[in-house]
């Protein structure tokens, strides 16, 4: 028992408001338990701060603005915050409580994860840190006990900030920059040092760099050769730059990283990876918990005691996300979002006759409409958007594209957008521009101008098919059609019959997997705009996935044809 957690239990000091259930564990920077919040009965996890942490100063300044700023971070890949309390008695922080195991358990349990679960880890780190590093916020401790990976295999980020001000190197030499060596502070780049460090490990089952010496190990950080041979040749690329020893030569974003990251999985192991990497790490995780625990223990809260309310405390989001229904979008779900196989629908495929009227269901139909109204009225704010689209399946067809959209009052969305396909024709990575009927293909340094009209198999059918699978208008028409929706842990599941899809990509998908009916999934943001929608068309071994990721509603450029 830490010194810390000894001082907070004896001295009865715990968050107010939360009865504890057991210990989770400690790590670098606390104590972690299981608590049920008294008033929402959900449950959490409260990190109270060590000795250490609370007695550094510059620590806790910088963590308040931290946590203002976490406070609005809603990411699939980062642990949900809630609060960050702090009295004289002691400090604590309120998060969502993962269930799943950290990457530091995985990987001693379990040893290398394989190219295609490390693969999926490295995305989901850089998903969150692209998120964190969006509003400022740089982690500045990124290592596997800081990765939680939780029932669905995806990779949650927890510890954003939590740095003791002198010693960034410390908090995780194993994964620190050489220049966190050298005395500078975390930075982007850091953690993408950090990323690839333990992308690494997952790969070869050991840290980049080891050493007898904390200087040995700096040394090796600085000067050692990246051992990039010890890994597959289609990654070598990603750990050369990732761990590049000048910040210069690394990726300049998360974003860019992932970007990296996606190209080399997609040409070393095809459209799938990423499900098929994420349904390894959910095997890693499920055998990982499996194993014995080290020693977790029951601990008797210290009710009764009188406690000072705390200094700064608002739980509006928890409270507000449980007692009035509203979602905490971000923290709860990604993982759900993907290839989990959890809406498998037990219920029959509407007969034919019902599914000829799609009218919802008396318990539908009103959050439907609502939300569909409120999302329809978003959109129209904040009519463009970048996006991510994958379809993959058991029937070819997979498709991937990246671009951006801007919606056109009365006209079909302006595209733009890099577009590859499953069959050998449409495997080069090509750029295609919509713009209401036209498609423009680029070929070498021109572009072709095709009709969209007739469907065809080129890039223009498949920008086409790509278009009518992302457009937000679709999202929208696939909630006012939804026979059955419901919403849990922030993702809306609903049904919908195929004969009142409005979609033409989604129909012919539909028939070519013999579908009765789609179910999708589906997360809003904040504003009540698509995040990212899972669109599984067809049952049993006939299922096609459509998955689209949405970002920067309202902030992506204008959109022409190509000259
Ligand atoms: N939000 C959470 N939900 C569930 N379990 C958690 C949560 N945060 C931490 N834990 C668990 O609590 C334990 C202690 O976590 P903590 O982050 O303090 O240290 P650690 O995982 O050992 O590693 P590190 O010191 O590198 O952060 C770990 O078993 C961790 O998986």
């Amino acid at each position: 028992m830490s010194e810390g957690w000894a001082l907070n239990v004896v001295d009865g000091w715990t968050v107010p408001g939360f009865t504890h259930v057991r210990d989770l564990g400690s790590g670098a920077s606390g104590r972690v338990v299981l608590a049920v919040d008294d008033l929402t009965q959900t449950k959490v996890a409260i990190k109270y701060l060590d000795r250490r942490l609370r007695g550094d100063e510059t620590f806790l300044a910088d963590f308040r603005t931290t946590a203002r700023r976490l406070s609005q971070l809603e990411d699939p890949n980062v642990v949900d915050f809630y609060d960050f309390v702090e009295t004289p008695e002691g400090a604590a922080i309120v998060m969502e409580r993962v269930e799943g195991v950290s990457m530091r358990r995985i990987l001693a349990a379990q040893g290398p994860t394989g190219p295609l679960a490390a693969l999926a880890m490295l995305g989901g780190i850089l998903a969150g840190l692209a998120a964190g590093h969006e509003r400022d916020l740089v982690h500045g401790a990124v290592r596997p006990g800081n990765v939680l990976v939780d029932g669905d295999g995806n990779g949650r980020l927890t510890d954003f900030g939590l740095v003791p001000s002198a010693s960034a190197a410390q908090s995780g030499p194993a994964y620190a920059a050489p220049e966190l060596w050298d005395g500078e502070p975390p930075s982007v780049v850091t953690d993408l040092y950090a990323a690839a460090a333990i992308f690494f490990e997952c790969l070869t089952g050991r840290p980049p760099f080891s050493a007898r010496s904390q200087s040995g190990l700096a040394k090796a950080h600085r000067e050692s050769a990246i051992p990039v041979e010890e890994v597959p040749g289609p990654l070598r690329d990603l750990i050369a730059r990732g761990l590049a020893k000048d910040p210069a030569e690394r990726p300049k974003t998360a974003a860019d990283m992932l970007g990296a990251v996606e190209e080399a999985a997609v040409a070393a192991y095809g459209l799938a990876w990423e499900a098929q990497g994420r349904s390894r790490l959910t095997e890693l995780a499920a055998q990982t918990a499996e194993s014995p625990e080290p020693k977790p223990s029951r601990i008797t809260t210290p009710r009764g005691n009188p406690v000072a309310p705390p200094v700064r405390s608002s739980r509006s989001r928890l409270i507000a996300a449980v007692v009035a229904g509203v979602v905490i979008v971000g923290g709860v779900l990604g993982a759900a979002m993907m290839y989990d196989g959890r809406d498998e629908d037990p219920r029959p495929e509407p007969s034919p006759a019902g599914s000829g009227s799609p009218a919802p269901t008396a318990s539908a139909a009103p959050l439907a409409a609502s939300l569909a109204d409120r999302m329809g009225k978003a959109t129209a704010k904040s009519p463009s958007a970048s996006f991510t689209f994958r379809r993959t399946g058991c029937c070819g067809g997979s498709a991937w594209a990246q671009g951006s959209f801007r919606m056109v009052p009365g006209a079909a969305p302006s595209y733009t957008m890099t577009v590859t396909g499953g069959t050998k024709a449409l495997r080069k990575r090509t750029r295609a521009v919509l713009v209401g009927g036209s498609a423009y293909v680029q070929a070498g340094k021109r572009w072709q101008n095709a009709s969209l009209a007739g469907g065809g198999r080129g890039y223009a059918a498949l920008a086409g098919q790509v278009r009518s699978g992302t457009a937000a208008g679709n999202v929208v028409a696939l909630l006012r059609a939804s026979t059955s929706l419901n919403q849990a842990g922030g993702i809306y599941r609903g049904t919908v019959p195929v004969s009142a899809l409005g979609s033409a990509e989604l129909t012919q998908v539909a028939s070519a997997v013999k579908a009765r009916q789609v179910t999708f999934a589906l997360r809003l943001d904040r504003a009540g705009l698509p995040a990212q929608i899972r669109i599984k068309v067809g049952q049993g071994g006939r299922v096609q996935w459509l998955h689209t990721s949405y970002a920067n509603w309202g902030r992506t450029g204008s959109i022409n044809a190509p000259h």
